[in-house]
């Protein structure tokens, strides 16, 4: 399908659609879950079990969801989330305020604090997330700054899910948006990149929207040619159906800036 750029998310892409259908956390629903339970366990992984932290993270891409946020919010007391859509910020915003109609991640929070060993402390948990997120931000990956006139010292860590395949239309731009969002780190800060692999659409309510097909390799190759050093990434395959969307695996990738 045609490539969906940013100016047709911030015309056509509706949060709520979004959440309803890839965030609804539930037993029953355990195949649709799969790369959210693949996600979070990884960023467990990243932010609890191997312990990167810091003072700042940003995220990159953040779009209507805090899941992101539930194990680095342990790590991180600084949290910046960004996109380049105002209903984003908006939907964010609404459970943030805990204002009617937010979206109801408590599922999910009680999952993630399991994984912790403690899933008593749910509630303790959403409070730690909306401490910690300090901003939401305007952003846009495929620009050299892009915060635009937004300037913030280096941040300890990034984190992206999501974002770069939607917002690239071709491999060529894919790396060049790493490359822009790796201004916003330190040399030796980490990147945590969740990414979907060989998907070429995905929908929102009735509206499919573009995604750069990707694979394992060529995620790996963009990481070492924006200076980046990979940790791990661990890959898994799901199985959403395809009225919903192609995709055929999940990665998530740790990796630091080089020095130089
Ligand atoms: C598939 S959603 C991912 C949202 C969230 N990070 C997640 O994990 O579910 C893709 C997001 O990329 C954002 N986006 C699209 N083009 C962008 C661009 N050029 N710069 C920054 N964000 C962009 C969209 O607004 C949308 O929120």
């Amino acid at each position: 399908m045609a490539f969906t750029e940013k100016d047709f998310y911030a015309g056509h892409f509706n949060p709520k659609d979004y959440l309803d259908t890839y965030y609804t956390f539930s037993s029953a629903k355990e195949h649709e879950n799969g790369f959210l339970i693949f996600y979070l366990k990884n960023l467990h992984q990243a932010f609890i079990l191997d312990d990167i932290k810091g003072d700042t993270l940003i995220d990159i891409g953040s779009g209507p969801t805090i899941y992101q946020f539930l194990s680095a919010c342990e790590s991180f007391g600084e949290i910046i989330a960004t996109d380049y859509c105002e209903q984003n910020w908006e939907e964010m915003q609404r459970w943030l305020r805990k204002e009617p109609g937010a979206f109801d991640w408590s599922p999910v929070v009680k999952y993630v604090c399991e994984l912790e060993g403690n899933r008593e402390k749910w509630e303790e948990k959403e409070e730690k997330v909306r401490r910690a997120i300090k901003q939401i931000l305007k952003c846009d990956v495929t620009q050299p700054s892009p915060l635009g006139p937004v300037s913030l010292p280096p941040a300890d860590c990034l984190l992206s899910s999501l974002c770069l395949e939607s917002a690239c239309k071709d491999l060529p731009t894919f790396r060049s948006a790493l490359k822009n969002i790796s201004s916003l780190v330190k040399p030796g800060g980490h990147l945590v990149l969740c990414s979907i692999l060989e998907e070429t659409y995905y929908k929102v309510g009735q509206q499919p929207f573009s995604c750069l097909y990707l694979e394992r390799a060529s995620v790996e190759e963009a990481l070492k040619g924006a200076g980046f050093a990979v940790k791990w990434l661990n890959e898994t395959k799901i199985n959403l159906p395809l009225s919903v969307t192609d995709a055929k695996a999940v990665c998530v990738a740790v990796a630091q800036k080089c020095q130089n």
